[in-house]
């Protein structure tokens, strides 16, 4: 099979879809890998590295779609990449397409089929968003506590305070990956922690995890208001698998926190769970101030470590991606169920059922949609 991997072109995002030690395993098993030139550079490796692995290197994007049967991204397409979707082109890469109606169109009407990242499942854990929301998560409260301080925008307090003085309060809304790192730099850096989940198990689990280094509280509207409201940070980390995720911090829980606090929405990725955040930022530009509050919505926060998230994206993904090369998306798909759950829009219809739901498109399951795909793909 041949693999493209295109430069990434979202806002400060530095990471690539494969190292040279990817391409090497493609190679090894005899696939044929073409990469952009400098789609690397970011996450510090080299046109030179990758041509010593056995890439091929294009000057161009629009080669790189054209010439690839799988593309292999890090972030969905920006909509100046729809242009290059085309009948029987792979796409694997995150996509959140929840978050994403006009893409999922594109992907729809061009014939593309799917592959999110995000979706991808195994015992109902999502290996290929794992790694990403150990990065976010632990992002979350380090740039939390940045903008805390009052050259940022924020009241002025350290989350861990002094000897004599109160120590800062996180609320982490969500208590899955992203929840937990960010729990744990908070409490690494003294903070008196509240994690709220919805899922007694998973508060009980992080009970024996954190022992009485935090508290943990069953999810409603009414423990979030109460928690919000107390904040100096608030970290939105829930997720609905391929949904859209749930407004649970209101604009009147907004307006309740003190001035200078801090809100980071780590999950909008699939829309955010925080009402007031009405838009997604960038890593230039990535906050701003509502009710007095410091909004910050980036939706690729890995892409500013792009080093330790790259090698730690790839490290998972390369084996799916192996499986798609060595047995074509079909058979790979019909093979290994975690797969399967991964493919969101095949030959013309949505095939995850939380997409389709949040999007208003009937839903088709995969094995019906695959069933119309050429058996070469
Ligand atoms: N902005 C960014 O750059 C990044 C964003 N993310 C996003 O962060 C979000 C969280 O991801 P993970 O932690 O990996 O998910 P996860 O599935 O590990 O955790 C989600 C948690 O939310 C909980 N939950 C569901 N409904 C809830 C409710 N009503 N109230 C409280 N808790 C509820 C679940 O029980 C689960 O424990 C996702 O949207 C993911 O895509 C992940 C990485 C990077
Ligand atoms: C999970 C995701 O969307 C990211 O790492 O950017």
């Amino acid at each position: 099979m041949r693999i493209g991997i295109p430069k990434e072109i979202k806002n400060n995002e530095n990471r690539v879809a494969i190292t040279p030690a990817g391409v090497d395993a493609f190679v090894k098993t005899g696939h044929q890998v073409m990469i952009e030139t400098n789609a690397g550079l970011g996450s510090g490796f080299t046109d030179e590295d990758y041509a010593a692995a056995g890439a091929t290197i294009l000057q161009k994007a629009a080669d790189v779609w054209a010439n690839a049967d799988m593309i292999m991204k890090v972030k969905e397409p920006l909509s100046s990449e729809y242009g290059y979707f085309r009948d029987g082109l792979i796409l694997f890469t995150y996509l959140h397409l929840a978050a994403e109606p006009e893409l999922t169109r594109a992907l729809m009407e061009k014939g593309v089929t799917a592959i999110a990242y995000e979706t991808v499942e195994v015992n109902r854990t999502l290996p290929l968003l794992t790694p990403m929301s150990e990065v976010a998560g632990r992002m979350a409260t380090q740039i939390g506590a940045q903008f805390l301080e009052k050259p940022y925008g924020g009241k002025g307090i350290l989350l861990g305070g002094v000897p004599g003085v109160k120590r800062g309060k996180v609320t982490v809304i969500g208590g899955g990956i992203v929840g937990t790192n960010a729990a744990k730099i908070a409490v690494g850096l003294g903070a008196q922690v509240t994690i709220i989940d919805l899922n007694p198990d998973r508060l009980r689990q992080l009970d024996d995890i954190f022992g009485s280094d935090i508290q943990t509280m069953m999810s409603s509207p009414f423990a979030i208001a109460e928690a919000v409201a107390e904040s100096d940070l608030v970290v939105g980390a829930v997720l609905i698998p391929g949904a859209k995720a749930p407004k649970l911090v209101t604009e009147s829980m907004i307006r309740s926190m003190k001035p200078g606090s801090v809100v980071v929405d780590v999950a909008i990725d699939q829309g955010g769970i925080i009402e007031t955040v009405d838009r997604i930022t960038t890593h230039d530009d990535p906050t701003f101030v509502k009710h007095g509050v410091v909004h910050y919505a980036v939706a690729n926060m890995p892409g500013a470590v792009p080093r330790t998230s790259t090698i730690a994206l790839t490290n998972v993904t390369l084996p799916y991606a192996l499986q798609i090369a060595n047995k074509g998306a079909i058979r790979a798909v019909q093979e290994n169920k975690a797969l399967l759950q991964g493919v969101n829009v095949a030959a013309g219809s949505v095939t995850y059922k939380a997409v389709a739901d949040s999007l208003g498109h009937e839903y088709v399951p995969v094995e019906k949609a695959l069933e119309k795909l050429p058996s070469v793909l």
